[in-house]
């Protein structure tokens, strides 16, 4: 009998999304389970780090977002050839999750002082350094990030950009050709773009 899935997070795309579009890529069924915040804090210490999302597989409760998509990766083939590529996917993710702590950190600021004191250094300095290296790494890797071949983190990232732009209302992707091209790649596979039409509408 096929696994069952049941992913749960919060009723937006964010942290939830490349798994969400690696589920639909490979044609797999999965409950989608979104909780709204208000259940959240006493739901939060019945999970393994109080955090979301988390994904139980044939009831096994699974967690962090970048291992879930590595996973999936594995599962369906989208992980490189070999233990390099699969090397190669890891490290661009997590030069990714640097670049997404100090964005989801500005984001979540409610001291609007501290907010203030961040915004320039975060807008005109980390951004523009980590999206640069993104780009050129897509730009020297034929279209992908990991030489020329769709891997989980083309998923994850194009998910993650798409995120920071709407939570930074910056439209940063023109700026970005490879980045932009490869997000339109990303959205336009079939099984996603069908994934994108039939999803529920969220505020990110
Ligand atoms: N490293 C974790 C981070 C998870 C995370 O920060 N989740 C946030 C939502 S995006 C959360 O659960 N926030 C609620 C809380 O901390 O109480 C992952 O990648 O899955």
């Amino acid at each position: 009998m096929a696994p069952t899935y049941k992913l749960t997070y919060f009723d937006v795309r964010a942290l939830a999304e490349p798994i969400r579009y690696l589920l639909a890529y490979g044609g797999i069924e999965f409950e989608d389970h979104r909780v709204a915040f208000e259940q959240w804090p006493a739901m939060k210490n019945t999970t393994p780090y109080g955090k979301l999302p988390i994904m139980e597989v044939d009831g096994e409760v699974i967690h962090q977002s970048p291992a879930m998509a590595r996973y999936l990766g594995r599962m369906l083939n989208l992980a490189g050839d070999d233990e390099w590529e699969s090397l190669l996917c890891d490290m661009v993710v997590d030069a990714f999750t640097d670049l997404r702590m100090l964005t989801s950190g500005f984001f979540r600021e409610k001291d609007q002082s501290i907010k203030e004191k961040k915004r320039e250094p975060l807008f005109n300095e980390t951004i523009p350094f980590y999206l640069d290296r993104l780009d050129k790494q897509v730009e020297e890797n034929s279209g992908h990030f990991v030489r020329g071949k769709l891997t989980w983190a083309d998923f994850y990232i194009v998910c993650c950009l798409e995120t920071i732009g709407t939570t930074l209302k910056i439209c940063f992707l023109d700026k970005y050709p490879n980045l932009k091209a490869l997000t339109e790649k990303i959205n336009n596979l079939p099984q996603i773009k069908e994934w994108i039409e039939k999803r529920p509408k969220t505020i990110f």
